[in-house]
């Protein structure tokens, strides 16, 4: 059974609209991205999964229980940890209280484990806490009560990159030992490295659901050549090559292309040119995400993008 099942998920606040249509499942053990450019979608989808608000229409369960059946929601949310984009807390309390607190309310399997890998300083009052400090007791609370489910709504955002990498690192472990994850991120190096699959929201629409080696897949190879010789600017006009760019740099050409054909005579043609230097990756996931975050292809046509395709990614 998924661990959250989403069927035409819809909100409306008003008028305004914050998704709609939106069906998706996480399976036990994955860890789902959720990715989309500002005002998509992420955050409504998250706090209509949590029970903080009510969906205008269709359904969603998270852990088996409908997120309208109150009792339900309430039980199965003892088996879930939630990290908020940005946590709030009583300020005035120390770290130490609010995880008391927070044990005593979901219980404490794992805070003193936890505090040696994301170790905010627990005597202070949160005020004076700094913006990562606040993430990682964040974390520790999402975490402390030993959840099935963890849902994050852009966990690394305030945290330095030694404890980015802490906190991808610990998402593996975890997902490796059976936990389950939606991941909301504009990150897309941290979706590649630690995501299994993604859902791309866009204007309250789900535009996309795929697994992430699929979507790179799809992408082809981005080639990158460096030749002695002028060549014409059809020297790799063939098939399989896209956005070819042929330049002269100092005393060399450069030929840069996004390949989606087979090795065999992309690498004929490239050294019957006779190479300097021949650079073949993997295309970066950015340009496939930009995709989705630029064209309207995959929408309803007719309807209008508030965020005009803008993506802070
Ligand atoms: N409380 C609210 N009242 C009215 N409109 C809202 C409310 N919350 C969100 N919206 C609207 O719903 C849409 C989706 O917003 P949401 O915050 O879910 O996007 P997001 O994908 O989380 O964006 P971001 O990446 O910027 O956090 C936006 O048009 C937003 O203005």
């Amino acid at each position: 059974m998924p661990v959250i099942q989403t069927d035409e998920l819809t909100k409306f606040y008003g008028d305004v609209r914050g998704i709609e249509g939106v069906s998706f499942a996480v399976e036990e053990g994955e860890v789902f991205g959720f990715l989309g450019p500002n005002g998509a979608g992420k955050t409504t989808t998250i706090r209509t999964l949590l029970g903080f608000q009510s969906p205008t229409a269709g359904s969603a369960t998270v852990l088996g229980a409908e997120v309208t059946d109150r009792a339900a929601l309430r039980e199965s949310r003892g088996n879930v940890g939630y990290l908020p984009s940005e946590p709030a807390f009583d300020e005035r309390a120390t770290g130490r209280r609010l995880l008391e607190y927070h044990g005593a309310l979901r219980g404490d399997e794992r805070s003193g484990e936890l505090l040696d890998v994301f170790d905010p300083p627990l005597d202070r009052a949160v005020e004076e806490y700094s913006r990562g400090n606040r993430q990682m007791l964040a974390i520790v609370i999402a975490f402390m009560h030993d959840p099935d489910l963890v849902i994050m709504d852009e966990p690394t955002s305030g945290l330095d990159p030694l404890k980015q990498a802490k906190l991808l690192d610990f998402i593996r472990a975890e997902r490796e030992s059976g936990t389950s994850f939606l991941f909301s991120s504009h990150v897309l190096g941290e979706v590649r490295k630690v995501c299994d699959r993604v859902g791309i929201i866009r204007d309250g629409r789900l535009v996309e659901q795929a697994d992430v080696a699929t979507l790179l897949d799809r992408n082809g190879k981005r080639v990158e050549l460096r030749f002695a010789d002028d060549l014409a600017a059809d020297a790799f006009a063939f098939e399989g090559v896209h956005d070819l760019d042929i330049a002269p740099s100092g005393e060399a050409t450069t030929v840069m292309f996004t390949y989606t054909g087979q090795y065999e005579p992309l690498l004929e043609h490239i050294l019957a040119h006779d190479p300097l230097d021949v650079n073949i990756g993997e295309a970066p996931l950015e340009d496939v995400f930009m995709r989705f975050y630029d064209t309207d292809a995959t929408l309803d046509a007719g309807e209008e993008s508030e965020n005009g395709g803008a993506s802070d990614a």
